[in-house]
């Protein structure tokens, strides 16, 4: 099972997340209480090991802005939410890294539809640690498709039977505080993954 941490703003929570297992790491740079500068990206992706995949996340913001962000930060994936057209996937193809679509359970399921790498399939408001009807997407997505919103340790098991997917996101589940990871919880996450299947 594939799984990524979202939201991270501190070198030791980086560290945490690598030394526990994540596959891919989430910097935030779009309005949010976890949001991270390109420059700050740029500084905690310097400290994550090239089987790790780092992921800058964006909402709404138009394909130039997302690509001066990715570009300075030097993140190796980008993430869109906000029901971005097809168009702005096919603009940022160029940089040649890995496009995740992001959405909520009402969008086109089918990983692909809009030349994306991976499919992310969210609550209605991302980031906001809300557990959805995880069992109402089972057998819709196509491909390679992340489960995320309102995940944690203790709820991720049943989420994953529930969903079926091929990998999992979390932020809000592994803080303390709105944008305030905690390793302890990052760890337990990663436990709870691993032991799930
Ligand atoms: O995390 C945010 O604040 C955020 C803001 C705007 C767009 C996306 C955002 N997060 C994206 C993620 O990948 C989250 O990990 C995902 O939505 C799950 O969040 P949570 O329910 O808090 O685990």
């Amino acid at each position: 099972m594939y799984v990524k941490i979202c939201g991270l703003s501190e070198p030791a929570h980086v560290a945490a997340a690598v030394e526990a297992g994540a596959d891919a790491i989430g910097f935030v740079m779009t309005r949010s209480p976890r949001r991270v500068t390109p420059e700050r990206a740029a500084e905690l992706a310097a400290l994550v090991p090239a089987h790790v995949l780092t992921v800058g996340v964006f909402r709404g913001e138009d394909p130039e802005t997302v690509r001066a962000a990715a570009l300075t930060s030097g993140v190796r994936a980008i993430q869109l939410h906000g029901r971005h057209p097809h168009a702005d996937f096919l603009a940022l193809r160029d940089l040649g890294v890995t496009l995740v679509r992001a959405v909520d359970s009402g969008a086109d399921l089918r990983c692909g539809a809009y030349d994306e790498d991976l499919l992310l399939v969210d609550a209605p408001h991302a980031g906001s640690g809300q557990p959805w009807d995880w069992a109402a997407v089972r057998g819709r997505p196509s491909g390679r498709w992340l489960l995320a919103g309102g995940l944690s340790p203790h709820n991720v098991a049943e989420a994953t039977a529930a969903a079926d997917p091929w990998g999992v996101d979390v932020s809000s589940g592994v803080e303390v505080a709105p944008g305030v990871k905690d390793p302890a919880l990052i760890e337990a996450f990663l436990k709870a993954v691993r032991g799930a299947r």
